[in-house]
Parts: C-alpha cells; structure tokens; sequence
C-alpha cells in the first residue's frame, strides 16, 4: 500500500463530477454511473472524484462565496468566551453550579504528566506543541501528522479512562444494591473508545429476571430519585416522554454527563459492531474523532437541536472509507492519507452527497452501501433534503431522523473542506519561516479546554467498559436476546407521529432562521479568538484588516493547486 503521491497532471484532469448523486436503480442493486461515455478516456474513480469545481455542482456554494464569509458554521463560543474564567493555568474554570455543563473539549480530572512543560504552549493550536511539521513537502502529509497529534492530544491519559470506571463502577454497584436481578453496562463512544474528553458516558439497566423488568415508569423515577438523594449526580432528570426513556444527570466528581436507559440492549450490540469496524478499517478512529470534534465545537453534534449524533458520525465516516475506491482496492493506506481522507471526507459531505435521494444502508455483514431513499419507508420524510442513515441491526430505524439541522451541518463540511485546500494552498506557498507556529487543522479544529499532555494511556489502562463489550472482561455475561421492539415507549403520548411532529416544528423553526452573512470569516470559523484579536490590533479592526489571508488568494491559482494534487490520486 502506497501513500498518495501528489504531483502536477492536469493533463490528466477531466471534469469534477458528483459520482455520489448520480445513483441508478438497477433491480436489487445500486449502482454508481459515470457521466463519461468514452470510456477508453476514463480516468480510474479515484481521479474524477478530487478535482474542484463546486460551480458544477447544483448545490454548491460557489468558491467567492466562501470567502465572503457566508457559509460557514462557525466555532460556538458556548462557554462564554468573553466572560470566561480561568484558572491559574490558564484552563476554563469549572463552576461548583450545578448548571455548569462541560462542553466536550472539558474535564476536570486530568492532570499533567513529568514531561509536561517542555516545549512551547501554543494556546490557539495546543496539538502542535512539541510537533512541527511545518517542513514538510507535502502540506497534506503534514495535516496527516497533524491530525495524529490531535488524537493523540485527545486521547485518554491513565487518569482520565480510570475515573470513566470509577464513575461506572461507583454507579453499578449502587443500582445492583438497590436491584439485585439487574446488571449494568455501557454503550455509546466510551465502549467503543470513540469518546472526546468531554463526551458523554452511556449506560443501560438490565433485568436478569425474566419477569421483573425496569422498563417502566417506577423504575425510572425509582432510580432518579435514588441518585438524587444519594447524592450520585446533578441535575437529574427523568425523561420519560422520550422515545427512549432515559434519566440524564452529571457525575458530581468528574462532571461528566451519564445517560441511563433500560432493557435496550441494542446499544451494545452496535458497539459490538463499531469495536469490529474499528479492527476493520484503519483511519476510522481517526477521523471519527476529529469530525466529532468538529461538530462539537460548532454545537453540531446535539441531536435534540437537529446535530449530528456520534453513531451518525460513525456510520458516515466509515461508508465514507468502504466505499472511497483507493482504500476499499487497498491502494493506499488510509493511515498515511489522513489529510487527504480528511478534505474528502469534508468534500463529499459538504457538495456532493445526494442527500435528497440517497440513503446510505448496510448489508447483513455491517457493510455500507447506497441505496435510494424510497427502497425504505424508513429513509422517507416530507423534506427531501435529510439525511437517512440505516440502523445497521434495524433496517425500519434512519439513526439520523433527529438530524433536522443538516442545512448548517452540509454548509460546515463545505466550509472545512473550502478552508483546507486553501490552507493547503497558501502553506504551499509560504516559506519555512512563514510556516513556523501554523497549523494546518487548526484552521477547522479547535480545542478550548484543559492544556492536556498527548497521554495516550490506553494501552495502559483497561477500559472496563470496552472489555465487556469485546469480551474481553472478567465480567462478560451473555445478554438477553434483543427485543422485537428495539424501542419502549413509556409514555402514553408520546406517539410516534407526535415525535415527528415535533422533529417537524423544530426544523421550520431552523429553516427561519436568517444567514449569518455579515460575519467575518475568522470570527465564524473561530479563528481570532477576541483576545488575540485586541492583543495583536490594539483595537477593533475594520472590515478590509480583518479579511483572512486566503480571501486574498488568487481563486484559480488555488484550483490549478488542488487540481494539481488531484491529478496524481
Ligand atoms: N437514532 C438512534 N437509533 C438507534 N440507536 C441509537 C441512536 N442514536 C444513538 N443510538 C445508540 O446510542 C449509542 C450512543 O449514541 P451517541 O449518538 O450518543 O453516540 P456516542 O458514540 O456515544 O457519541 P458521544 O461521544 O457524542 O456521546 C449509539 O452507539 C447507539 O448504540
Ligand atoms: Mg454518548
């Protein structure tokens, strides 16, 4: 397997086109046709799908429009960056009100390592410290790097992946004192390892009786109560008009939000599959992260406000690798070409998915493959322009129902995609010196909490949640078989028109919401951070001082670059 070798052939560059729109039924099977007729002048898929020209696309936002800042969803300042706190070294401070949320860049239980203060801190891009790249040839090899070091920024150190199983041990044993028949398990990213520092911890009760079971609404009150009174978490709230009733409160020590269903055990089933997929597709891991992280920054990833879930994000990184025609033929190692992946992963999602007719599903095996959206009652929905993901163990379930706000998610993956390829472009350019203290990712990522010590621990550390689910724990136990009904409503009305009602209204409700089309580039993509901004100017800038570098870039020179690199995949 070879790494993608970029180097000028626009000779070779044929016209930009949408492979991912254009599906055609053929009987049973789904199949992707070229827009080519000479096939003898063909050039190999991987080729066609790189080059930009988002004015072909129907949908797509035209380059200037970019930079006029137009369409970005930019980072959220949801802790209040102006009337933020910090402590003495420099982190967010964590309120002892029992309303402070963490965000998902925050954690109050890690701590540095020896080796801590060596190398510069570098608050915009905390990732690079100790790691430049900046001399690389290739500007893709260096976002790859990049991108290595944020995961491994992110990642859990030894004290961080021990408090996640103090918490759920802590909790388990108090619910198996109250109820002696139940067991306790987790699901969700902190089973799968998929989870950032700030992410959410996924459990679910279990009845070991066949007659006693706790999907009810005693139970869950039962339970609240008893962790509100024990002192277990804040903020508890029992939800039961959901679809999936759950009780939703946060750890007092560690601050991390724990969510409590019961009887579904179809969650830990899907991490059985994801731990799977993880083993099976390399980069996956990867990307996931950094595309969770992307969302999160720009409050994308909250379902209930139409973001994109962390299963979702799952699912559409990895039908983005099977399917991408260099890794599915192994002619590159996805590992070596995060960068690359990274843009096109952004590229696809941002331009040229066919969300109004296209759905992607997987097969028996967990495959993924494109079908269209009426093969599926499931995939269909009064406004086309959804996404529809397939439950992979639940053909009648989209696990992107909830994802009512793709409008901004799709503009925000055009926008990383639009600002990487000219970040690549402009570092292509720059000189050695230029390039010092730049990041690459930094122009889409950013990272807000804690200063962290690129402790990967998990090696080091079991992560008891993902020995269970592997099978790899002392405490496996066969599961219950899933339920016919994979959903248990408790409420009485909470129907499932109701529900989609209320999807309904809430993405009318995003539809009126107006552009934020005044704003300026680097304030939308959370580039000039305020401070830094009256730090470096002394004052407030005007308009034409605060454009970003790339807006000054020359657009076709840009495309020639990308095209360039395209050329050679
Ligand atoms: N719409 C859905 N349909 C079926 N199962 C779902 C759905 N959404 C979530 N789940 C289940 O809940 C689990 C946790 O979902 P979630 O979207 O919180 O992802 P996550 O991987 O835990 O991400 P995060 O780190 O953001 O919490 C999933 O792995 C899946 O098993
Ligand atoms: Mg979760």
């Amino acid at each position: 397997m070879s790494k993608r070798k970029l180097g000028p052939s626009k000779a070779r560059f044929v016209r930009a086109e949408n492979s991912y729109e254009k599906l055609e039924d053929a009987g049973d099977e789904v199949v992707m046709v070229s827009s080519s007729s000479d096939s003898e002048n063909e050039e190999p898929p991987a080729k066609k799908q790189k080059p930009l020209k988002q004015e072909d696309s129907a949908d797509s936002i035209p380059g200037d429009a970019v930079l006029e800042n137009q369409d970005f969803i930019g980072f959220e300042t949801s802790s209040g960056d102006e009337n933020e706190e910090f402590d003495q070294q420099g982190s967010p401070k964590i309120s002892d009100s029992e309303n402070e949320y963490l965000s998902n860049d925050e954690t109050v239980y890690h701590t540095k390592s020896a080796d801590y203060k060596t190398g510069n801190f570098n608050p915009k891009y905390p990732w690079i410290r100790n790691n430049d790249h900046s001399r690389q040839i290739e500007i893709s090899d260096w976002l790859t790097m990049e991108i290595k070091d944020f995961i491994k920024y992110i990642s859990p150190s030894a004290e961080e992946i021990k408090a996640r199983n103090d918490t759920v041990g802590k909790l388990r044993e108090c619910i198996t004192g109250m109820w002696p028949d139940a067991e306790v398990h987790c699901f969700g990213s902190f089973a799968t390892d998929l989870y950032l520092p700030g992410s959410d911890i996924d459990m679910v009760v279990v009845s070991k009786a066949r007659n006693n079971k706790y999907d009810n609404r005693s139970s869950l009150y039962q339970l609240s109560s008893y962790i509100r009174n024990h002192r277990l978490g804040i903020n508890v709230e029992a939800i039961a008009k959901a679809k999936v009733p759950i009780i939703k409160f946060v750890d007092p020590t560690t601050k991390i939000h724990i969510d409590i269903s019961f009887e579904r055990t179809n969650g830990i089933k899907a991490a059985e599959l994801i731990i799977s997929w993880l083993k099976d597709t390399p980069g996956l891991r990867e990307l996931v992260l950094i595309v969770k992280q992307f969302l999160s920054v720009r409050k994308l990833n909250i379902v209930h406000t139409g973001g994109l879930g962390g299963f979702a994000t799952i699912c559409l990184v990895r039908s983005f690798l099977k399917l991408h025609p260099r890794v599915a033929t192994k002619s590159i190692d996805p590992l070596e070409n995060l960068g690359v992946l990274l843009i096109e992963f952004f590229e696809l999602y941002g331009y040229n998915f066919g969300y109004d007719n296209t759905a992607i599903a997987f097969d028996e095996d967990g495959e993924p493959y494109y079908v269209p959206k009426d093969s599926n009652p499931a995939f269909q929905n009064r406004n086309p322009f959804t996404l529809a993901i397939q439950d992979p163990h639940d053909p009648a379930n989209n696990i992107s129902r909830g994802t009512f706000n793709l409008r901004d998610i799709k503009r925000s993956f055009g926008g990383a995609f639009e600002l990487l390829v000219n970040k690549c472009y402009e570092m292509n350019q720059a000189t050695y010196k230029e390039r010092l203290g730049q990041s690459v990712l930094g122009d889409i990522i950013k990272y807000k909490g804690k200063q962290r010590d690129f402790e990967d621990a998990r090696d080091l550390v079991q992560n008891e949640a993902l020995a269970f689910v592997s099978g790899e724990s002392s405490r496996a136990t066969s599961l219950p078989p899933l339920p016919s009904e994979q959903y248990t409503i408790i409420s009485d009305s909470d129907s499932e028109s109701e529900y989609e009602k209320h999807l309904e209204q809430l993405y009318e409700k995003s539809q009126s919401k107006k552009p934020e089309s005044n704003k300026n580039i680097d304030e939308l993509m959370g580039l000039n951070d305020r401070e830094s901004d009256v730090s470096s100017s002394g004052a407030a800038s005007d308009s034409e001082q605060e454009k970003p570098s790339t807006s000054k870039l020359d657009k076709t020179a840009r495309r020639e670059y990308w095209l360039n690199k395209s050329g050679s995949f």
